[in-house]
């Protein structure tokens, strides 16, 4: 099902719109991440879809169908939780067959469906057990198996993976996605951990202050940053953030309007390259390898830069041409408005 909101605000009780003009759709069928700081507003998205909470101003659409004033019974959502609220004192499959029981489908027709979203989970070998008994991982597949037995028309997912060590989390990451393709129902969950958005989601929304701040794909939101906050806030080794002033005309003018700040990808800086680049003087202070990947620390007119892009045979403590290649260099205005490379549209 397609989800569209329409110049959708959000005022809590308090006065305060913390939600302003959302305005996206979200293609039937997507794997969609919210992803943010924390108070980005993240779950006021996820709660405004699933219905339990109503927009304030704006309409929101499931489909052709106007849902804005319906709860979340009606919309046909299907959600889970952080801390999975499985029934503690009902085993797996009896988690399973809850919401169909209490949508009064017949009894034989509830329990094959949820042995066969027990199968499609992998907790067929698990469906006798309680939840007490299960790992975090697998009362999580139940949660989700729980979420799919009304067949909604959005799943929606809360921050699925925090509550996992890093190990399960990897695993879960991937299940999410195979299960999200084989059920092809559209599915929205929140993170604020970029690395689990890009790996999971086909699209990604990176909301800040309320604010759509770029809604992508994780390939773009990586090397075309619509803004500051989406560059710094996309990629590992974050973003080198220098001022324009330590950088000459020369390099400021490789850009339409009044350059104030640069910002440079560690693996766009090296010491060779054939790419077009801005040259600078700078010192390689030192150079840490953790197995296959190595990371310098370069310093230019005394501003720190991590590179990803230096051979390890550099010499230390000396100062080369480093050069940054212009594909890993963005360039911002004082209000963190991307500016684009001069003949290059944006
Ligand atoms: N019930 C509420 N009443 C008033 N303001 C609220 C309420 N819930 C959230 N807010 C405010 O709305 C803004 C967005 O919060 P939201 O919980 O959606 O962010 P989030 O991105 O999910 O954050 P987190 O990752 O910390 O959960 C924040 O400024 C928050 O303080």
């Amino acid at each position: 099902m397609e989800v569209k909101f329409n110049h959708v605000t959000l005022t809590y009780d308090n006065g305060v719109e913390v939600l302003h003009d959302m305005d996206f759709d979200i293609a039937d069928g997507q794997l969609v991440a919210l992803l943010g700081p924390s108070g980005g507003g993240k779950s006021t998205t996820l709660n405004l879809i699933s219905g339990l909470l109503s927009a304030t101003t704006g309409e929101i659409y499931f489909g052709q169908q106007n849902v804005t004033k319906q709860d979340a019974l009606e919309r046909g959502v299907g959600m889970v939780f952080q801390n999975y609220a499985l029934y503690p004192h009902m085993t797996v499959l009896d988690n399973i067959i809850f919401p169909m029981k209490m949508a009064k489908i017949d009894k034989v027709a509830r329990k094959k469906r949820a042995l066969e979203l027990a199968k499609l989970v992998r907790v067929d070998d698990q469906i006798n057990k309680k939840p007490s008994d299960l790992s975090g991982g697998q009362q999580q597949r139940v949660a989700i198996a729980r979420a799919l037995a009304k067949s909604p028309n959005i799943l929606l997912l809360d921050e699925p993976l925090s509550n996992l060590d890093a190990r399960l989390r990897v695993e879960m990451r991937e299940e999410i996605r195979r299960i999200q393709k084989e059920t092809g129902v559209t599915t929205v969950f929140v993170t604020h951990d970029q690395s689990e958005a890009m790996h999971v989601a086909d699209k990604i929304m990176l909301l800040n202050d309320g604010r759509i701040q770029q809604y992508d794909d994780s390939q773009s939101l990586y090397e075309n940053p619509a803004n500051q906050f989406v560059a710094n806030f996309i990629g590992e080794p974050a973003l080198n953030v220098v001022e324009a002033k330590y950088f000459g005309d020369g390099v400021k003018q490789l850009f339409n309007g009044e350059v104030a700040t640069i910002g440079i990808r560690a693996e766009a800086l090296t010491n060779e390259t054939n790419d077009p680049a801005i040259q600078m003087q700078a010192n390689v202070r030192e150079v840490l390898s953790f197995g296959h990947e190595h990371q310098a620390t370069i310093i230019f007119k005394e501003q720190h830069m991590i590179a990803t892009g230096i051979s390890t045979n550099v010499i230390v403590n000396k100062v080369i041409t480093i050069f940054a290649k212009l594909g890993g260099v963005y360039a911002f205005d004082n209000e963190g408005h991307r500016l684009s490379l001069r003949g290059e549209q944006l």
